[in-house]
């Protein structure tokens, strides 16, 4: 499991604290990375103590753990179908969420980066097709204003004319590479990953259109107009930000 900045316990907490909002009945998108993990965990007790629920995996690495933690797992085109039950609820972590003023009614969830997994196209797929989606977080991806490099899933075959699109708009492609194994990362489906630094993200919506639209591209990380709410888990609590 990919780890990243920020406390385990604060994880822990806003893991939780999505998990428990979670109902009899429902089918739950199970997100990756180690903030989601305690998300999975926690919903691996729940059900260890009655609580019936499906979930749908958006990496090997999830659906090993659910299966570990003896939660009961539906494939995407099984919850999603005609006449299939949906997906409830999705609980997923991330890289960075803009988070917005909001002096009056508290905090508001803004757009995200996620894929520092490479999980990003399956994770999209199951979160977009939530009724409901839960962004977990400790307050280390918490900013204002998005400027992570974001993650695009690529076709092999597209990385250099996608590279080169994407120096065209102003970014700077740098292909993953591999911590454990000489040679780069491949995603789950297949592909490779570029980590494309725009710097200040000011206009998500327009960049992921711009990415969208870019032939080779299979799936990027900038997560507009999706996220309900986003807990996240500080030292002493979870704060929770809505839409
Ligand atoms: O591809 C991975 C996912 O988008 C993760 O949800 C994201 O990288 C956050 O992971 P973590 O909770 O480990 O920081």
């Amino acid at each position: 499991m990919k780890t990243s900045g920020g406390s385990d316990a604060a994880k822990r907490r806003a893991g939780e604290s999505a998990a428990e909002t979670v109902a009899d009945g429902e089918v739950v998108g199970l997100g990756t990375g180690s903030t989601a993990a305690h998300a999975i965990r926690r919903l691996g007790d729940r059900v260890g103590s009655g609580l019936d629920i499906r979930g749908v995996a958006t990496s090997f690495a999830s659906r090993e753990l659910a299966a570990d933690c003896g939660i009961p797992l539906l494939d995407l085109d099984e919850a999603a179908g005609p006449d299939a039950p949906g997906i409830d609820v999705a609980i997923d972590g991330a890289d960075q969420v803009a988070v917005g003023g909001g002096e009056d009614d508290g905090p508001t969830a803004g757009p995200l980066i996620k894929g520092g997994g490479a999980a990003h196209a399956r994770e999209k797929l199951v979160d977009a097709a939530a009724d409901r989606f839960l962004v977990v977080a400790d307050p280390s991806k918490e900013t204002p204003v998005l400027d992570r490099p974001v993650p695009v899933e690529v076709l092999p075959a597209g990385r250099t004319a996608v590279a080169e699109a994407v120096r065209a708009t102003g970014g700077e492609p740098a292909l993953r590479r591999a911590e454990r194994k000489d040679g780069p990362v491949v995603t789950d489906n297949g592909n490779l990953v570029l980590d494309c630094a725009f710097g200040a993200i000011d206009d998500p919506g327009a960049l992921a259109t711009t990415l969208a639209t870019t032939p080779g591209v299979v799936e990027h990380g900038v997560f507009v107009d999706l996220a309900d709410e986003v807990h996240v888990g500080t030292e002493t609590g979870v704060r929770v930000a809505r839409r």
